[in-house]
Protein backbone atom coordinates (compact mmCIF):
# COMPACT_ATOMS: atom_id res chain seq x y z
CA UNK A 1 0.00 0.00 0.00
CA UNK A 2 2.50 2.27 1.12
CA UNK A 3 4.85 1.46 -1.91
CA UNK A 4 1.56 2.01 -4.14
CA UNK A 5 1.43 5.46 -2.96
CA UNK A 6 5.52 6.08 -2.87
CA UNK A 7 5.63 5.00 -6.65
CA UNK A 8 2.41 7.42 -7.36
CA UNK A 9 4.34 9.93 -5.59
CA UNK A 10 7.43 9.96 -7.53
CA UNK A 11 5.34 9.34 -10.87
CA UNK A 12 3.89 12.37 -9.79
CA UNK A 13 7.17 14.44 -8.39
CA UNK A 14 8.71 13.30 -12.01
CA UNK A 15 5.64 14.55 -14.12
CA UNK A 16 5.96 17.78 -12.40
CA UNK A 17 8.96 18.44 -13.51
CA UNK A 18 7.89 18.25 -17.28
CA UNK A 19 9.60 16.59 -20.38
CA UNK A 20 12.69 17.88 -21.75
CA UNK A 21 13.02 18.91 -25.42
CA UNK A 22 14.18 16.57 -28.17
CA UNK A 23 17.17 17.63 -30.55
CA UNK A 24 17.19 15.68 -33.63
CA UNK A 25 20.82 16.58 -35.23
CA UNK A 26 22.90 14.58 -37.84
CA UNK A 27 23.55 14.84 -41.77
CA UNK A 28 21.22 16.28 -44.24
CA UNK A 29 19.26 13.35 -45.76
CA UNK A 30 19.87 10.65 -42.44
CA UNK A 31 15.91 10.86 -42.29
CA UNK A 32 15.11 13.20 -39.29
CA UNK A 33 12.07 14.62 -41.15
CA UNK A 34 11.00 11.38 -42.14
CA UNK A 35 11.09 9.82 -38.16
CA UNK A 36 9.94 13.09 -36.95
CA UNK A 37 6.74 12.89 -39.47
CA UNK A 38 5.82 10.28 -37.68
CA UNK A 39 6.67 10.91 -34.32
CA UNK A 40 3.87 13.67 -34.41
CA UNK A 41 1.86 11.85 -36.40
CA UNK A 42 1.61 8.92 -33.89
CA UNK A 43 1.63 11.00 -31.12
CA UNK A 44 -0.62 14.22 -32.07
CA UNK A 45 -0.56 16.24 -28.80
CA UNK A 46 2.31 15.22 -26.90
CA UNK A 47 4.98 16.74 -29.47
CA UNK A 48 5.01 19.95 -31.40
CA UNK A 49 7.70 21.31 -33.93
CA UNK A 50 10.03 23.75 -33.51
CA UNK A 51 9.73 26.25 -36.56
CA UNK A 52 13.02 27.24 -37.45
CA UNK A 53 13.83 30.41 -39.80
CA UNK A 54 15.31 30.00 -43.14
CA UNK A 55 16.70 31.91 -45.81
CA UNK A 56 16.61 28.92 -48.11
CA UNK A 57 14.00 28.96 -50.43
CA UNK A 58 10.94 26.66 -49.80
CA UNK A 59 10.52 23.37 -51.72
CA UNK A 60 7.59 22.19 -53.59
CA UNK A 61 4.70 20.84 -50.66
CA UNK A 62 6.94 22.97 -47.92
CA UNK A 63 4.02 25.77 -46.05
CA UNK A 64 5.47 29.33 -44.25
CA UNK A 65 4.91 28.97 -40.19
CA UNK A 66 4.49 25.24 -40.71
CA UNK A 67 7.74 24.02 -41.80
CA UNK A 68 9.99 26.63 -41.69
CA UNK A 69 9.86 30.92 -41.31
CA UNK A 70 10.90 31.21 -44.76
CA UNK A 71 12.84 34.96 -44.18
CA UNK A 72 15.62 37.23 -45.91
CA UNK A 73 18.92 36.97 -44.79
CA UNK A 74 17.78 40.98 -43.74
CA UNK A 75 14.96 39.95 -41.87
CA UNK A 76 16.72 36.91 -39.52
CA UNK A 77 19.70 38.84 -39.47
CA UNK A 78 17.18 41.80 -37.64
CA UNK A 79 15.93 39.28 -35.13
CA UNK A 80 19.09 37.91 -34.13
CA UNK A 81 20.81 41.29 -33.52
CA UNK A 82 17.28 41.86 -31.39
CA UNK A 83 18.16 39.05 -29.50
CA UNK A 84 15.29 36.85 -30.45
CA UNK A 85 17.29 33.84 -31.55
CA UNK A 86 18.89 30.80 -28.90
CA UNK A 87 20.73 29.50 -32.12
CA UNK A 88 21.69 30.01 -35.86
CA UNK A 89 23.89 28.71 -38.16
CA UNK A 90 24.86 29.15 -41.61
CA UNK A 91 24.39 25.96 -43.63
CA UNK A 92 24.99 24.35 -47.32
CA UNK A 93 24.63 28.25 -48.00
CA UNK A 94 21.87 29.33 -46.16
CA UNK A 95 21.14 30.57 -42.94
CA UNK A 96 18.80 28.71 -40.42
CA UNK A 97 18.06 29.24 -36.93
CA UNK A 98 15.76 28.41 -33.67
CA UNK A 99 13.81 31.57 -32.16
CA UNK A 100 12.76 31.67 -28.65
CA UNK A 101 9.14 32.02 -29.84
CA UNK A 102 9.53 29.30 -31.90
CA UNK A 103 10.15 27.09 -28.53
CA UNK A 104 7.83 28.99 -25.90
CA UNK A 105 4.99 28.17 -28.70
CA UNK A 106 5.30 24.16 -28.48
CA UNK A 107 6.36 24.87 -24.89
CA UNK A 108 3.04 26.81 -24.05
CA UNK A 109 1.04 24.04 -25.38
CA UNK A 110 2.28 21.70 -23.38
CA UNK A 111 4.42 19.66 -26.04
CA UNK A 112 7.96 18.03 -25.66
CA UNK A 113 9.47 20.65 -28.15
CA UNK A 114 11.24 18.79 -30.32
CA UNK A 115 14.36 20.77 -32.89
CA UNK A 116 15.81 19.38 -35.73
CA UNK A 117 18.97 21.51 -35.97
CA UNK A 118 22.52 20.96 -37.74
CA UNK A 119 25.23 20.12 -35.35
CA UNK A 120 26.68 23.86 -35.01
CA UNK A 121 22.97 23.78 -33.42
CA UNK A 122 23.57 21.21 -31.25
CA UNK A 123 26.92 23.07 -29.98
CA UNK A 124 25.38 25.93 -29.52
CA UNK A 125 22.11 24.48 -27.56
CA UNK A 126 24.43 23.45 -25.45
CA UNK A 127 25.51 26.57 -24.02
CA UNK A 128 21.52 27.74 -23.04
CA UNK A 129 19.70 26.03 -20.21
CA UNK A 130 17.04 24.25 -22.36
CA UNK A 131 18.05 20.80 -21.70
CA UNK A 132 16.95 18.44 -24.55
CA UNK A 133 18.00 15.29 -25.19
CA UNK A 134 20.40 14.95 -27.95
CA UNK A 135 19.72 12.55 -30.96
CA UNK A 136 21.70 12.12 -34.15
CA UNK A 137 20.41 10.34 -36.67
CA UNK A 138 22.11 8.93 -39.41
CA UNK A 139 22.78 7.37 -42.09
CA UNK A 140 24.40 3.70 -42.89
CA UNK A 141 26.97 4.70 -45.39
CA UNK A 142 28.01 7.90 -47.09
CA UNK A 143 26.95 6.44 -50.76
CA UNK A 144 23.64 5.73 -49.03
CA UNK A 145 23.03 9.62 -48.07
CA UNK A 146 24.10 10.46 -51.15
CA UNK A 147 21.17 8.12 -52.61
CA UNK A 148 18.49 9.26 -50.26
CA UNK A 149 19.84 12.80 -51.26
CA UNK A 150 19.20 12.62 -54.78
CA UNK A 151 16.61 10.64 -54.88
CA UNK A 152 14.68 13.40 -53.02
CA UNK A 153 15.56 15.73 -55.71
CA UNK A 154 15.41 18.62 -53.83
CA UNK A 155 19.20 19.60 -54.23
CA UNK A 156 21.25 20.97 -56.87
CA UNK A 157 24.26 19.65 -57.71
CA UNK A 158 26.15 22.08 -55.80
CA UNK A 159 24.04 22.19 -53.17
CA UNK A 160 24.34 18.27 -52.97
CA UNK A 161 28.08 18.77 -53.07
CA UNK A 162 27.77 21.23 -50.08
CA UNK A 163 25.91 18.79 -47.98
CA UNK A 164 27.60 15.86 -48.32
CA UNK A 165 30.67 17.66 -47.27
CA UNK A 166 29.05 19.16 -44.40
CA UNK A 167 27.92 15.15 -43.68
CA UNK A 168 31.22 14.37 -43.28
CA UNK A 169 31.94 16.88 -40.82
CA UNK A 170 29.36 16.07 -39.26
CA UNK A 171 29.71 12.68 -38.71
CA UNK A 172 33.25 13.20 -37.53
CA UNK A 173 32.68 15.44 -35.25
CA UNK A 174 29.61 13.58 -33.72
CA UNK A 175 31.85 11.14 -32.28
CA UNK A 176 32.49 13.88 -29.76
CA UNK A 177 31.94 11.57 -26.16
CA UNK A 178 28.83 13.27 -24.60
CA UNK A 179 27.89 15.40 -27.30
CA UNK A 180 24.42 12.95 -28.09
CA UNK A 181 22.98 10.62 -25.99
CA UNK A 182 21.78 8.62 -28.71
CA UNK A 183 22.99 7.85 -32.09
CA UNK A 184 20.66 5.94 -34.43
CA UNK A 185 21.39 4.65 -37.61
CA UNK A 186 18.28 4.82 -40.03
CA UNK A 187 18.98 1.88 -42.21
CA UNK A 188 15.69 0.74 -41.64
CA UNK A 189 13.05 2.76 -41.06
CA UNK A 190 10.83 0.90 -38.88
CA UNK A 191 13.85 0.04 -36.66
CA UNK A 192 15.17 3.05 -36.33
CA UNK A 193 11.43 4.65 -35.32
CA UNK A 194 10.64 1.99 -32.69
CA UNK A 195 14.68 2.78 -30.94
CA UNK A 196 13.61 6.68 -30.64
CA UNK A 197 10.09 5.49 -29.49
CA UNK A 198 11.80 3.65 -27.04
CA UNK A 199 13.79 6.28 -25.97
CA UNK A 200 11.33 9.09 -25.84
CA UNK A 201 9.24 7.05 -23.67
CA UNK A 202 9.67 8.10 -19.98
CA UNK A 203 9.08 11.63 -21.73
CA UNK A 204 6.38 10.71 -23.52
CA UNK A 205 4.84 9.51 -20.13
CA UNK A 206 5.32 12.29 -18.23
CA UNK A 207 3.77 14.21 -21.22
CA UNK A 208 0.92 12.47 -20.68
CA UNK A 209 0.60 12.54 -16.95
CA UNK A 210 0.64 16.02 -16.86
CA UNK A 211 -1.73 16.49 -19.34
CA UNK A 212 -4.19 14.29 -17.01
CA UNK A 213 -3.71 16.40 -14.50
N1 LIG B 1 15.34 4.33 -43.60
C1 LIG B 1 15.21 4.88 -44.80
N2 LIG B 1 15.34 4.12 -45.89
C2 LIG B 1 15.23 4.66 -47.13
N3 LIG B 1 14.94 5.95 -47.38
C3 LIG B 1 14.79 6.75 -46.31
C4 LIG B 1 14.92 6.27 -44.97
N4 LIG B 1 14.70 7.31 -44.13
C5 LIG B 1 14.48 8.38 -44.90
N5 LIG B 1 14.51 8.06 -46.20
C6 LIG B 1 14.34 8.96 -47.36
O1 LIG B 1 15.55 9.72 -47.45
C7 LIG B 1 15.28 11.06 -47.85
C8 LIG B 1 15.88 12.01 -46.81
O2 LIG B 1 15.13 11.91 -45.62
P1 LIG B 1 14.72 13.21 -44.81
O3 LIG B 1 14.24 14.28 -45.73
O4 LIG B 1 13.83 12.78 -43.71
O5 LIG B 1 16.17 13.61 -44.25
P2 LIG B 1 16.57 14.79 -43.26
O6 LIG B 1 17.60 14.26 -42.35
O7 LIG B 1 15.37 15.39 -42.63
O8 LIG B 1 17.21 15.83 -44.28
P3 LIG B 1 17.37 17.43 -44.12
O9 LIG B 1 18.28 17.64 -42.97
O10 LIG B 1 17.95 17.84 -45.43
O11 LIG B 1 16.02 18.02 -43.88
C9 LIG B 1 13.78 11.18 -47.99
O12 LIG B 1 13.44 11.10 -49.35
C10 LIG B 1 13.23 9.99 -47.20
O13 LIG B 1 12.02 9.53 -47.74
N1 LIG C 1 21.38 25.15 -36.52
C1 LIG C 1 20.19 24.96 -37.10
N2 LIG C 1 20.05 24.05 -38.09
C2 LIG C 1 18.83 23.87 -38.62
C3 LIG C 1 17.72 24.60 -38.19
N3 LIG C 1 16.64 24.20 -38.92
C4 LIG C 1 17.07 23.25 -39.75
N4 LIG C 1 18.40 23.04 -39.57
C5 LIG C 1 19.26 22.10 -40.27
O1 LIG C 1 19.56 22.57 -41.55
C6 LIG C 1 19.89 21.47 -42.37
C7 LIG C 1 19.26 21.61 -43.74
O2 LIG C 1 17.86 21.61 -43.63
P1 LIG C 1 16.97 21.60 -44.96
O3 LIG C 1 15.56 21.71 -44.49
O4 LIG C 1 17.41 22.74 -45.80
O5 LIG C 1 17.25 20.28 -45.65
C8 LIG C 1 19.44 20.22 -41.63
O6 LIG C 1 20.59 19.57 -41.14
C9 LIG C 1 18.64 20.75 -40.50
O7 LIG C 1 18.73 19.94 -39.35
C10 LIG C 1 17.89 25.54 -37.15
O8 LIG C 1 16.97 26.22 -36.69
N5 LIG C 1 19.13 25.69 -36.64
Amino acid sequence: MIGQRLRGAIARAAAMQGPRPVVLSGPSGAGKSTLLKKLLKDYENVFGFSVSHTTRQPRPGEVNGRDYHFVTREEMQKEIDAGEFIEHAEFSGNMYGTSKGAVQAVQAQNQICVLDIDIQGVKNIKKTDLNPIYISVQPPSIDILEKRLRDRKTETEESLMKRLTAAHIDLELSKEPGLFDLVIINDDLEKAYSELKETLQEEIKKAQESRKS
